[in-house]
């Protein structure tokens, strides 16, 4: 594994939200190779974390086995202390909240507002609460005025936003995305990813997301890149996007201002901040070069 600067390496011990330990999966016991082998990691109360890493490399098999859809026979999952079991399976899910890639397959209600409360439906809430529970997540993903539309009615953003809703609606601990945004066109893409980013910030969630989109990954706190089946390094996104030795090994893309930085080097020019940097940062920097001249 590459080593990189850790985000668990500051002096404040952080409570995990899920562990997983030395976990290996196999879709079936002749596979030559496991689609995930040893991995071990730690998911911190309140962060987010980007799964990255190209095709195949077992991100959706590892979002899959935490969220116990798939019975792994190696490896231990904990999710708020319980270890995923056979038995505790159930008292795993509850705590979870995933919200997969296409928005259309997601829907089991004819009209926004069923969809949302059938999370709660199977929970035994009772009417008024469910109403009022509609309401506030409706509420916080701003599709109010789309409560009794019918889901084919909405854009793909507006339908991953009533998701976002249905699990909101019975207040997981953990959000997994899983390419939530991937199928979304660009302004669907950024309404879901600012819709994410205010959960996590102002309600604290805890979001891990699963993405071939490395500027969606730079808004996690840490970033774990899986390759072919292994952790082959983790960090913050900063430590793991300027990460030459990283990106060739894996085949990800850096983000476009990191590449962008990395070509003028190769001409040159020296004088770029170590830092991964915004659009706009990499637009003050080429200015302030372009002053010196
Ligand atoms: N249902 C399945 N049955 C058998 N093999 C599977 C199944 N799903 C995934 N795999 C295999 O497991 C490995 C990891 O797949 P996984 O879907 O977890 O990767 P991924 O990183 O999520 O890929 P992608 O980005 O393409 O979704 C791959 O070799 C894949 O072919």
């Amino acid at each position: 594994m590459v080593e990189l600067k850790s985000y668990y390496s500051g002096e404040q011990a952080m409570e995990n939200l899920v562990t997983v330990e030395h976990l290996t999966y196999k879709y079936q016991q002749n596979d030559e190779r496991p689609a995930l082998s040893d991995v071990s990691l730690n998911i911190e109360k309140g962060s987010w974390t980007a799964i990255v890493g190209r095709n195949g490399s077992g991100k959706s098999t590892l979002a899959r086995c935490i969220d116990g859809l798939l019975d792994f026979k190696q490896g231990v999952i904990k999710v708020g202390g319980i270890e995923l079991t056979n038995d505790s399976v159930w008292q795993v899910r509850d705590q979870i909240g995933m919200i997969f890639q296409n928005p259309d397959n997601q829907f089991v209600g004819a009209t926004v507002e069923d969809d949302v409360a059938f999370g709660m439906e199977n929970k035994n809430i009772d009417t008024e609460t469910m109403h009022k529970t509609v309401n506030q997540v409706l509420e916080q993903v701003r599709m109010t005025e789309f409560k009794t539309h019918q889901p084919d009615q909405l854009s793909g953003g507006q339908k991953q936003r009533v998701a976002i809703a249905g699990v909101l609606a019975v207040a997981p601990d953990l959000i997994i995305l899983d390419e939530s945004t991937s199928m979304l066109d660009p302004e669907g893409r950024v309404e879901i990813l600012s819709l994410i980013k205010e959960l996590h910030q102002q309600k604290g969630l805890t979001v891990i997301s699963i993405t071939h989109d490395v500027n969606e990954a730079t808004l996690a706190d840490h970033v774990i890149v899986l390759n072919n089946s292994v952790i082959a390094g983790e960090g913050t996104p900063e430590s793991v996007f300027t990460n030459h030795k990283l990106m060739n090994l894996t085949g990800l893309e850096p983000p476009f201002t990191e590449r962008l930085k990395w070509s003028l080097e190769a001409k040159g020019l020296n004088h770029f901040d170590h830092q991964l940097m915004s659009e706009k940062g990499m637009v003050d920097n080429l200015w302030q070069l372009r002053s010196k001249k």
